[in-house]
């Protein structure tokens, strides 16, 4: 029984969570440093470990510092780290976090933790107090994480950890209600133990959590960054260009259709010599957007060249590519949107502005034995008949 108090003493245990979440911290806060801004919510995460440790010190000091120091302080601290991590979780998941109003609970927490402690001491009611905080808090952090459910690890970790951490510190409430609590937080009763136990976990995985989330999500935006073109959103050449090897090696292989798209923008040279480049940039992103919206999940967009984008239809034969480059063209056709950039731009211009056209040339898969290259040639080839016979159309290739 003495070697079992011993291996789950609770000092120990909080002093071995506090320093292994403060070596995690370190890996965040460096990994903060090389990230980009757009991963957010690291800085939260630096500091709940950190926090985490302060209060594991503060805890570890009981009868060597003041009791309000030891008892209502490292509470609040801990209050705290839980706080950052939430709120560090909810700005990496692109929701707008707070500390703020948090840390006012966090005050009120403690006015009630210093007056059971030194106006009506009463162990089991500040625990009471402390729990049905942390619970809240790890029952919010949880939904948080079942909002953006995903099937990636981290998310998985980081939901898993907190349904754990919530239930335990509903029950170490539970039991403080039922009268199990002991007398104070150093009491080694099993449940207290377990407690600690599971806190110690808890901190270290919600850090593993952290880190796993966010090399993923730097391996995303790198992966984002290499096969999407940054002006418009539309994939890269060698990304449409490897979509379009890998179709074709699967209309080989089961005899289906596919087909591409050609797609130049009509006088282009034109809108960026009237309107300027900023005009002209503004006009690829718009004609990607339109195309992209009608294609949806049917289709892919390659920018191709400056102002050429190839679309890529699996599983379309000839008149299916042929109705979907007549809604394409018709897209582009539509007046620009009232608020937007080019509309109040063009609006101020002396000439009237004109949506943006283009010319499309079809290439239809002909069988065994077609290349890429031949596709689009082919494809390429029908678009300069649509240039020479007056744009804006659609043409097949022969
Ligand atoms: N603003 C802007 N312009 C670009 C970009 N990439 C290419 N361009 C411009 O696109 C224009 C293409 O001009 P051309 O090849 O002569 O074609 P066009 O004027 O569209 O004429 P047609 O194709 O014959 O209808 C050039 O002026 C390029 O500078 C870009 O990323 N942004």
């Amino acid at each position: 029984m003495s070697e079992t108090a011993s291996v789950l003493d609770p000092r120990s245990i909080i002093l071995v969570a506090g320093v292994m979440g403060l070596m995690m911290a370190f890996v965040i806060f460096f990994l903060r440093r090389s990230y980009p801004a757009s991963v957010g919510g690291l800085r939260e995460w630096t500091l709940g470990p950190v926090l985490s440790f302060g209060s594991t010190l503060l805890f570890a000091a009981r009868g060597f510092v003041p009791d309000f120091v030891s008892i209502v302080v490292a509470n609040m601290v801990l209050f705290q780290a839980c706080i950052y991590h939430y709120v560090g979780s909810q700005r990496f998941l692109g929701d707008s976090g707070s500390t703020r109003q948090w840390t006012v609970l966090n005050l009120l927490l403690g006015v009630g933790l210093f007056w059971f402690m030194a106006v009506h001491p009463n162990y089991p009611a500040r625990l009471i107090l402390f729990t049905g905080a942390v619970t809240l808090m790890f029952v919010m952090h949880t939904r948080l994480y079942m909002r953006h459910s995903s099937d990636d690890l981290g998310m998985r970790l980081m939901t898993g950890v907190l349904v754990a951490q919530a239930v335990v510190a509903g029950l170490r409430g539970i039991s403080a209600v039922a009268g199990l609590a002991g007398h104070g937080i150093m009491d080694n009763a099993w449940l207290q133990s377990g407690y600690l136990v599971m806190y110690s976990l808890t901190a270290l995985f919600l850090t593993i959590g952290a880190v796993v989330l966010a090399s993923d999500r730097m391996r995303a935006e790198f992966e984002f960054m290499a096969t999407h073109d940054t002006l418009t959103g539309a994939l890269t050449r060698r990304a449409i260009l490897n979509l379009c090897e890998q179709e074709l090696d699967r209309c080989q292989r089961t005899g289906s259709d596919m087909a591409l798209l050609m797609i130049d923008i009509d006088h282009f040279k034109l809108v960026n010599d009237t309107y300027g480049h900023l005009v002209g940039d503004a006009v690829l992103r718009l004609a990607v957007a339109r195309m992209q919206r009608v294609l949806g999940e049917g289709g892919h967009l390659g920018r191709y060249g400056g102002e050429e984008f190839l679309a890529l239809l699996p599983g379309s034969g000839g008149a299916r590519a042929e109705h979907t480059a007549e809604q394409l063209r018709n897209a582009l056709l539509q007046p620009f949107d009232a608020d937007t950039y080019l509309a109040s731009t063009w609006a101020t211009s002396p000439k009237p502005p004109t949506p943006p056209t283009a010319s499309f040339g079809i290439a239809s898969h002909r069988g065994e034995g077609e290349t890429l290259d031949h596709m689009l040639l082919r494809a390429d080839t029908a678009v300069y008949r649509s240039k020479a016979l007056g744009r804006n159309r659609v043409e097949h290739a022969g």
